[in-house]
């Protein structure tokens, strides 16, 4: 080895060990094909300020290409609203990578779950008239962030939008965040969906993606947090779609998706969409769906209207359109979104979300080996077989695109 046998024994006696800085035994919060998160507090010993942190500990073994995206990634950027890595722990025996990262006790998923069971039993919970205002804020300046630095998310849902707890000194404030999966392939090609069992879901995906858009985008983004945005004022997906029972192929054409959105948004003219017709599969949408005209009398401001009496005249209402704008040069950048009247309006958005009112959620659960968490967002159906190993899936996926290409050849 290149390395003097004698300085690397050095090194390594002196190198700090993450379970000796860290309790993280039978703390576990989250669990998937990305690896496992453990909530920890630092031993006296560690020279970490005290508080709480979230362990990830990154799946399989050495510097993984993941691996090392993530950590040349999250080591580039600061910003009060996106995640911040805070450590990186090498284990060489065990080739073990754990990132520390600041912990954060609730996300947009649970506490949506959380309003929307509270409305099904009628036991409605107060919340700051500027709640999905300063959620929405601080969403687009962690987006206008990572844009600005050229950094898509590509994977926007309420999963990944951590909301700090009442333990940590940034009470209530918004950390973007991802927490995997969706990162395992650049090309927006809809991952197969039998990964480990956890469902990708579609519901925040741009309809230009799902119309065979070969590159993400910022507007893809956009989309996504208008999409979040409705979810925050209903506590339901806008554009909620069972996901198929069976295995999906690999092709980004999701016809029950685009059924849902059209039956929300209408479905888009010409004058809408002028580039609509050269997306790769506008040839199966004209298959599936004709001129549309079985959508003429939808649209975003009658659904919003009609189900949530919200009028077509609010700040709130003209900014969310804008986001869902179907054509997607029609978004606006996060910059144009946050110069919205919007935010500009009374109550103002506020650094913590929550306005100092009680935060009624309760704290993550942590989960065993045995049980498998079923409340888990990422696990929205365990109807997927599970995949042994991530070698396994990428494999499949191969297969699956070399299948799609030789049909494509055929046909
Ligand atoms: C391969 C790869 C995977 C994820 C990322 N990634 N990207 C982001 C941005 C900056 C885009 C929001 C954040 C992360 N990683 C995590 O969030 N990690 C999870 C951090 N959480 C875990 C649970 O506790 C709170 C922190 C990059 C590359």
């Amino acid at each position: 080895a290149w390395m003097d046998a004698d300085f690397r024994r050095q090194l390594s006696a002196r190198r700090e060990r993450v379970e000796d800085a860290f309790e993280f035994e039978g703390r576990k919060v989250g669990r998937g094909s990305y690896g496992q998160v453990f909530k920890t507090k630092p031993r006296s010993c560690a020279d970490a300020p005290a508080g709480d942190y979230a362990l990830k500990q990154i799946e399989g073994s050495g510097l993984s290409m993941s691996a090392c995206r993530e950590i040349a990634l999250l080591r580039e950027l600061k910003h009060p609203n996106v995640i911040s890595l805070k450590q990186v722990y090498l284990a060489h025996e065990t080739r073990q990578i754990w990132l520390l990262f600041d912990y954060a006790e609730h996300d947009l998923w649970r506490m949506i779950n959380f309003h929307a069971s509270a409305k099904k039993c009628n036991s409605q919970v107060s919340l700051p008239p500027n709640f999905t205002k300063s959620i929405m804020h601080q969403i687009l300046c962690g987006i206008h962030y990572l844009h600005s630095n050229w950094v898509l998310h590509r994977d926007l849902k309420p999963a990944n939008i951590l909301v700090m707890g009442t333990t940590s000194p940034e009470r209530g404030r918004v950390k973007i965040a991802d927490l995997g999966l969706a990162r395992l392939f650049h090309q927006p090609l809809t991952p197969l969906t039998e990964i480990d069992p956890v469902v990708v879901t579609f519901w925040y995906r741009a309809p230009e993606l799902l119309l065979g858009a070969r590159h993400y985008t910022k507007a893809i983004d956009l989309w996504a947090i208008g999409c979040i945005m409705a979810e925050l004022i209903t506590d339901k997906p806008l554009f909620y779609c069972k996901q198929e029972e069976d295995i999906k192929t690999s092709s980004p054409y999701n016809r029950d998706q685009l059924e849902r959105i059209f039956s929300v948004m209408g479905f888009p003219s010409q004058q809408d969409w002028r580039d609509l017709p050269h997306l790769p599969k506008y040839g199966d949408l004209v298959r599936n769906f004709g001129t549309g005209q079985q959508y003429a009398r939808f649209s975003l401001g009658r659904h919003m209207s009609r189900s949530f009496g919200m009028s077509e005249t609010s700040p709130e209402f003209r900014l969310l359109s804008r986001l869902l704008a179907m054509d997607p040069l029609r978004r606006p950048s996060a910059r144009e979104a946050l110069e919205d009247r919007y935010f500009l309006e009374e109550p103002r958005p506020a650094a913590d979300v929550f306005n100092g009112f009680d935060i009624p959620y309760g704290k993550r659960d942590f989960i065993s080996d045995s049980s498998d968490n079923k409340d888990d967002p990422a696990r929205q159906q365990q109807s997927q077989p599970v995949h042994a190993s991530l070698q396994q899936y990428q494999q499949s996926h191969q297969q699956a695109l070399l299948l799609q290409q030789q049909q494509q050849q055929l046909s």
